[in-house]
């Protein structure tokens, strides 16, 4: 493995280096169509989309960086990268510490069990232990504000009432690295400003934070550094305001 280049002034929490990932796009339409295809010995086509090509950044500890882009142009394949959800085709990704994403809020989520129960059991996920989770529970309930429906299955919450629950899950555990992406588009606009405001605090304590939004009021009140991502090449790094201009220039 060749030696990567620190490029970052703190310690780097977040190494993407020269980073490629593609997905399979499949010509054929349907399995059958495949399978008759394959019948008469036609080959199925299957294409690959680069979806990433040669993405190389780094996130420093602390830092706050957004990745901006137009619709399709690889923002939430990059977190997922970073979350480990996806693995590159080529290239390096590289994290240290406890990493939660915002993407998959509420993925860990069971129907069938309590709200309170459910707490637990994401918590657990997402590396807590009870003790650490019973400490922290009323804070966690509190800023839901999901009150007594608190001991209800959760297939009876209405989504937002379950989106606001499995948010205030991830955003009370500790973490070194958090993944935003459009989350403040959870819930009612009381509810989102309470986010904003949660988000912004753990920015100031330290956490490290990748950041995926179009609102550009966000972005440049979160964050002091932007990428901006155009159809999977990385075509800018630097202060958020020269970003969001990079952005504002840039054709789809
Ligand atoms: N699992 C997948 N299989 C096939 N193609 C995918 C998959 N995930 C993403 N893509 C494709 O990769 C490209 C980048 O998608 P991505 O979701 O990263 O874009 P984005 O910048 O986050 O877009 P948006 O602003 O719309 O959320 C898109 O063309 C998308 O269709």
């Amino acid at each position: 493995m060749s030696e990567i280049e620190v490029l970052t002034q703190s310690t780097p929490s977040i190494i993407v280096d020269h980073v490629t990932k593609r997905f399979i796009k499949r010509n054929s339409h349907s399995f059958k169509e495949a399978f008759v295809g394959w019948l008469r010995g036609r080959k199925v086509r299957a294409d690959s989309f680069t979806a990433l090509e040669d993405v190389t950044f780094q996130v420093g500890e602390g830092e706050s960086v957004a990745v901006l882009g137009f619709n399709g142009s690889g923002k939430s394949t990059s977190l997922k990268l970073v979350s480990g959800v996806l693995e590159p085709d080529e290239g390096i990704v590289l994290t240290r510490g406890r990493v939660a994403g915002l993407i998959e809020v509420g993925a860990g989520f069971h129907p069938d069990l309590t709200g309170r129960e459910n707490v637990f059991l994401n918590a657990a996920i997402l590396g807590m232990s009870r003790a650490e989770t019973e400490a922290r529970f009323d804070e966690i309930l509190e800023f839901s504000e999901i009150g007594d429906f608190i001991d209800q299955e959760v297939k009876h919450y209405s989504s937002g009432m379950f989106m606001r629950l499995a948010f205030s899950v991830a955003i009370h555990v500790d973490l070194d690295i958090l993944l935003v992406d459009e989350v403040l588009s959870v819930g009612d606009a009381p509810f989102r400003e309470k986010c904003r405001v949660r988000i912004q605090q753990l920015a100031e304590t330290g956490v490290t934070m990748l950041v995926v939004s179009h609102d550009m009021k966000m972005v440049e009140e979160l964050c002091e550094r932007g990428i901006v991502i155009n159809r999977g090449r990385k075509i800018f790094d630097g202060p958020i305001v020269d970003a969001i201009d990079v952005l504002k220039k840039s054709r789809r």
